[in-house]
């Protein structure tokens, strides 16, 4: 019998996944032959200097962008195989994001924002999902601003938004890209103790690329990424030992 990646606990899986751009005469390997494995409730910190592949490597576990070579599972499912519009149906139902550009619907108050995602699937959030809707509202300072539009916030209330709308559907996947970068430290630290307990208790697994040690320091597992391969994997480790490794890492580059 062969064994399925969800046999696993694995949530998302990458085999051997390249990609590269350019011309033939001059290429650039942004990811190469990066595998992985993503566990259920799994919150992990995606780091390494600027340049070294994380957001390739988040937008092709996301099925965004094509992959030159290799396979990207979410469960059962490699998408690399998939249709675009089977594609976006999988996106929409078990993948939430939070990118550094926000993506709010401008026309939309905040409200109407958070709740997009039902609304792209034809439905009504349940009472249950109203009532977790109404929790990360007030965890992440909503509450007041529901009936505003996006331009009527500060850089990092439209990015709590943003995390408000990622974290509604309860995605089984959910990919942040520096989603504390536009916070004060207070809210900052709100917003990751919220992503760890959407991991640790709703099981869900958040993928968050960072440059920020802190921020690091309060996932289970640290992925360190060096011209486009991984090159430590470590467990849930200290701001100060994150910092060491990257500077190490910055050093020998
Ligand atoms: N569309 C593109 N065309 C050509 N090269 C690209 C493209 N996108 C990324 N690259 C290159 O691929 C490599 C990896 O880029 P990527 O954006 O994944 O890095 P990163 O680790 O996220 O960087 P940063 O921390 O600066 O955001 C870099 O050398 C980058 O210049």
């Amino acid at each position: 019998m062969q064994i399925q990646p969800s046999d696993l606990g694995l949530i998302a899986r990458a085999v051997g996944l390249t990609k590269r751009y350019g011309t033939a005469a001059n290429p650039v390997t942004a990811l190469d032959d990066v595998s992985l494995g993503l566990r259920r409730g799994e919150f992990t910190a995606i780091m390494g200097p600027s340049g070294s592949g994380k957001s390739t490597l988040m937008h092709l576990l996301a099925g965004l962008d094509q992959a030159t070579a290799g396979e990207v599972w979410l469960g059962d499912t490699d998408i690399t195989r998939l249709s675009d519009s089977a594609l976006t149906v999988l996106r929409r139902r078990r993948i939430g994001f939070v990118f550094q550009s926000f993506n709010l619907v401008p026309t939309l108050d905040i409200a109407g924002n958070i709740r997009l995602p039902f609304e792209l699937d034809g439905r009504k959030p349940s009472g249950i999902e109203r009532a977790w809707i109404d929790e990360l509202v007030d965890t992440l300072g909503l509450r007041e601003r529901l009936g505003h539009r996006p331009h009527e916030l500060s850089g990092g209330q439209q990015q709590r938004v943003a995390i408000a709308r990622a974290l509604a559907t309860k995605p089984d996947l959910v990919f942040a890209d520096e989603p504390t970068g536009n916070l004060d430290s207070r809210t900052g630290r709100e917003v990751l103790a919220l992503l760890a307990s959407a991991a640790s208790l709703h099981g869900q697994s958040i993928a968050m690329v960072t440059h920020d040690p802190i921020a690091a320091s309060h996932a289970d597992r640290i992925l360190y990424l060096s011209d486009g391969r991984i090159v430590r994997d470590a467990p849930r480790s200290a701001p100060e030992e994150i910092s060491a490794y990257m500077l190490a890492m910055e050093a020998a580059a």
